[in-house]
């Protein structure tokens, strides 16, 4: 399973929340040329406007506050097996939630039912109180679930920065017939998804590639695109699937910047991850999921310190866990 177990202190402490910089530029890597050769204050108005392009709704480092996303009972059924089994949590607006388990634990379904791939057997999952009920996946990321995936799906054959594009159009409102013929408005949305496109790479330090296809990208910039275009969507959740798997030391730690960096803006975020130096160090609350079963939900110190998690992930009974 992951690198490093529960009850490993991590390394790295998350910065409190009120410290972060709401747009605050990422490292000077990754930047675009125009912007590495300005001078520091006006990067920090670029950056400034460049927060308001990635999340113009955002309501910066609020804190965690009401219930956005809810499982309520959620019961997943494969044929005779059962991936989720009564299963219930909250994700509160403005956190960052990790969701950790062993392998088959139900962690992967669990994102599949919250965004529409897999229906409950039984319960029920709520967005801001509604349920998703039978909403088709589009309408689902519209209502605000955005997720990346284990394995990177990007479309190879377009750039980075079409890649973006192509996820901003989702939120279009112009009709079929609007594009075809050109309208005023369909040219307007096109340009600000551009512009909010190249922001976002901005965003996520990869803007120096923009041009390029994603096939030829280093891993960790094909990584960044993938929430990069998660983000293009303006989800209220974004769901991320094991974003650090395969990833160095360094790269992890630029990650978990980044994750924080994206709530600091306003989105709410629910993380998988089997790397615990990651889950520990950026989290602010964990669910456990052992066999389709939730066997813990606390702060990462409350998750690390439970006899169940550890004899979950150490794979020995309860009452032989120290
Ligand atoms: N489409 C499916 N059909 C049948 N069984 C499935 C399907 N998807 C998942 N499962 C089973 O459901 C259980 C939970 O799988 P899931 O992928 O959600 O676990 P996970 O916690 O994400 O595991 P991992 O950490 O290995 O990705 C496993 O036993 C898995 O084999």
């Amino acid at each position: 399973m992951s690198d490093t177990q529960p009850g490993t202190e991590p390394e790295t402490q998350p910065e409190s929340q009120a410290g972060a910089q709401a747009g605050a530029p990422p490292d000077a890597e990754g930047l675009s040329a125009e912007v590495r050769e300005m001078t520091e204050e006006e990067r920090a108005a670029h950056f400034a406007q460049v927060a308001d392009a990635v999340a113009p709704d955002r309501e910066i480092a609020v804190g965690v506050g009401d219930t956005l996303l809810e499982l309520r009972d959620v019961t997943l059924r494969f044929g005779g097996l059962t991936a989720l089994d009564s299963v219930s949590f909250e994700l509160r607006r403005g956190e960052i939630l990790g969701l950790i388990g062993p392998n088959g634990a139900g962690k992967t379904t669990c994102f599949n039912v919250m965004t529409g791939v897999y229906r409950p057997t039984s319960g029920q999952v709520r967005l801001e109180d509604r349920p998703l009920g039978r909403l088709k996946r589009h309408r689902i990321t519209r209502h605000g679930i955005a997720r990346t995936f284990q394995n990177i799906r990007l479309f190879d054959e377009m750039t980075a920065l079409e890649n973006v594009v192509v996820g901003a159009d989702a939120r279009h409102r112009t009709s079929v017939v609007g594009a075809l013929c050109r309208l005023p408005r369909h040219w307007r949305e096109e340009r600000e998804g551009v512009e909010r496109a190249m922001a976002l790479l901005e965003f996520v330090g990869i803007a120096d590639r923009a041009a390029d296809r994603a096939k030829n990208l280093p891993y960790g910039y094909q990584r960044r695109l993938e929430i990069a275009r998660a983000l293009a969507t303006e989800p209220k959740i974004l769901c991320l699937d094991e974003p650090a798997a395969g990833f160095n030391p360094a790269e992890k730690d630029d990650l978990m910047s980044l994750i924080r960096r994206i709530r600091d803006d306003g989105y709410t975020v629910l993380l998988i991850e089997h790397d615990m130096r990651v889950v520990m160090g950026v989290t602010d609350r964990i669910v456990v999921l052992e066999f389709g079963k939730k066997i813990a939900d606390g702060t990462p110190a409350e998750v690390r310190d439970d006899p169940a998690v550890v004899a979950a992930y150490l794979g020995v009974p309860d009452d032989g866990a120290a």
